[in-house]
């Protein structure tokens, strides 16, 4: 059995899997305004009790935007490329619904390099509502799948979740700073073997355990 948390692997280059890349960078600050109006316009939407003419006109303006918008189309599985803190280069899925750039629903999501492993924090709004002023648990367990695919991705080489188990200690509350951690406890092959929690007020709401697989790398 080998067992490290060094890096095990270059980090492939997307590029070798077919799949187009973006600079950080080069995405244009009004598309990322974009994002962040509509994702805003969610929960408003979620929560709004405007009366039915302006719900009716909302809708309409709505529908033209999207139909304007709904031109020159990105290639699924585009990747985005970003230098992290510490210099290194990294790629994400550009649409990723955790931490994708152009995603309006993604909270998001923004995972940095700490000693031992990842680390974010992330303040959630009442699009992630489950029970009355709580996180849904299927949104706490995909923040916790982010950060230990991401420290496993970041650590080894990226790869897929093959097991996720999430203990539920505490509820998760919205409008509240969460700290998401994640982290590679020990690797085996092509096994990667994860952990990770959300802390909030500096007390552990949620922890993971998880399997990843790593994806083999082209010739
Ligand atoms: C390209 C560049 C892009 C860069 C990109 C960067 C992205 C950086 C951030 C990403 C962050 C994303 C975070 C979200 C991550 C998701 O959301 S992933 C999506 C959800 N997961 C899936 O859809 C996976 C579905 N499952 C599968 O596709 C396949 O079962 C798997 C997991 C790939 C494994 O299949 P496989 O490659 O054929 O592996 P296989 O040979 O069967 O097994 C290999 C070993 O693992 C073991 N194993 C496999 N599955 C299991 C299991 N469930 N339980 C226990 N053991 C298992 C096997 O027993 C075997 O063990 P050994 O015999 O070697 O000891």
């Amino acid at each position: 059995m080998t067992v490290h948390t060094q890096p095990v692997a270059e980090a492939p280059d997307p590029r070798s899997f077919g799949l187009p890349v973006v600079e950080d960078g080069s995405i244009p600050a009004e598309l990322r305004s974009l994002v962040s109006r509509v994702h805003d316009l969610i929960d408003v939407v979620a929560n709004t009790g405007a009366d039915r003419e302006t719900l009716a006109e909302a809708a309409a303006v709505v529908e033209d935007l999207t139909g304007r918008l709904d031109v020159d189309r990105r290639q699924i599985g585009t990747m985005v490329e970003r230098t992290m803190s510490d210099g290194t280069t990294e790629y994400g899925t550009i649409t990723n619904i955790v931490s994708g750039d152009t995603s309006p629903v993604a909270p998001p999501l923004f995972l940095e390099r700490v000693p031992g492993g990842l680390r974010g924090e992330v303040t959630l709004n009442t699009i992630y509502q489950g029970p009355p002023g709580l996180a849904h648990g299927g949104w706490v367990a995909a923040l916790l799948d982010q950060a230990v695919g991401s420290a496993s991705a970041v650590e080894t080489s990226p790869g897929l979740t093959a097991k996720l188990e999430v203990n539920y200690r505490r509820p998760t509350p919205l409008f509240t700073p969460l700290e998401v951690i994640g982290r590679v406890d020990r690797t085996e092959g092509r096994k990667v073997f994860v952990s990770g929690e959300i802390r909030a007020h500096g007390e552990v709401t949620a922890e993971a355990t998880a399997l990843m697989i790593r994806v083999q790398i082209p010739e």
